[in-house]
């Protein structure tokens, strides 16, 4: 069993980025676009004086010249997974992923993680207020991230949240996380997400040190 550190108030950290920088190009760009896209359809509902009709053709035109360009999709799971480093696809952090808030994080010498996130409408679950889905969601990774961090990684077994209050939309989030102990192949990671320092939700996972095989 290894214990990790505690945090020491004040401590001096060393920041460490841990996922991907966006770039201000390529698909980095269309993928920030479509992220206002998807947030300006949702402002927009069905009461706008927007051309809907023409909205959705123009779309269409984008994903029918994508779907022209695009290979078989074997072969993007192959190249999503070639490398080393942070990854660009995934749905929390992910540079080229609309459905990626995204997080941004951070990681500390004290072992823990970090990271800031200002949720908008896309992510609401009850009024004004995210989604208790997407914070599971934020949090596994971000545990998954503080395993990574911390040196010995694994799949989640089990994740266990509680929702201490609601998480408002478009406040600024903060999202930390740290590896507890590792006991064999399991690993218990803690992580919560807070407002003005206040805990909304906070999560415990049992992680078991296993991986999927990269596709080839
Ligand atoms: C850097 C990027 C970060 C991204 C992180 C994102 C993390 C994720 O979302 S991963 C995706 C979600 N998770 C999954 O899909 C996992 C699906 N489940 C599995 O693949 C398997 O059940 C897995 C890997 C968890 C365990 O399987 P396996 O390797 O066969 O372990 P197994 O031998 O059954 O169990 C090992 C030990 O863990 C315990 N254990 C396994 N599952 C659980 C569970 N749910 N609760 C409590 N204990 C458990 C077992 O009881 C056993 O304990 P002991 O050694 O004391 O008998």
């Amino acid at each position: 069993m290894s214990e990790k550190p505690e945090l020491v108030p004040g401590e001096t950290r060393k920041l460490e980025v841990l996922t991907a920088i966006p770039k201000n190009e390529g698909v980095d760009s269309a993928v920030a676009a479509t992220r206002r896209v998807i947030s300006a359809l949702l402002h927009a509902g069905d009461r706008t004086s927007a051309e809907m009709g023409a909205v959705a053709a123009q779309l269409n035109a984008i994903a029918d010249h994508l779907d022209e360009h695009n290979g078989p999709v074997d072969d993007r799971l192959v190249d999503m997974w070639s490398g080393e480093g942070v990854t660009r696809h995934d749905p929390i952090t992910g540079a080229e992923n609309a459905i990626a808030p995204p997080l941004h994080l951070a990681g500390r010498e004290d072992g823990s993680i970090g990271g800031v996130v200002t949720l908008g409408l896309p992510y609401q679950g009850p009024p004004g207020h995210v989604h208790g889905g997407v914070s599971a969601m934020l949090l596994d990774h971000v545990l998954g991230v503080s395993n990574a961090w911390a040196g010995t990684s694994g799949m989640t077994a089990r994740l266990t949240l509680n929702y201490h209050r609601p998480t408002p939309l478009f406040q600024e989030l903060e999202i930390t996380g740290r590896q507890m102990k590792v006991e064999g192949r399991k690993i218990w990671t803690e992580g919560v997400i807070s407002v003005d320092g206040e805990p909304c939700v906070s999560a415990e996972g049992l992680f078991i040190n296993k991986q999927v095989p990269r596709p080839r």
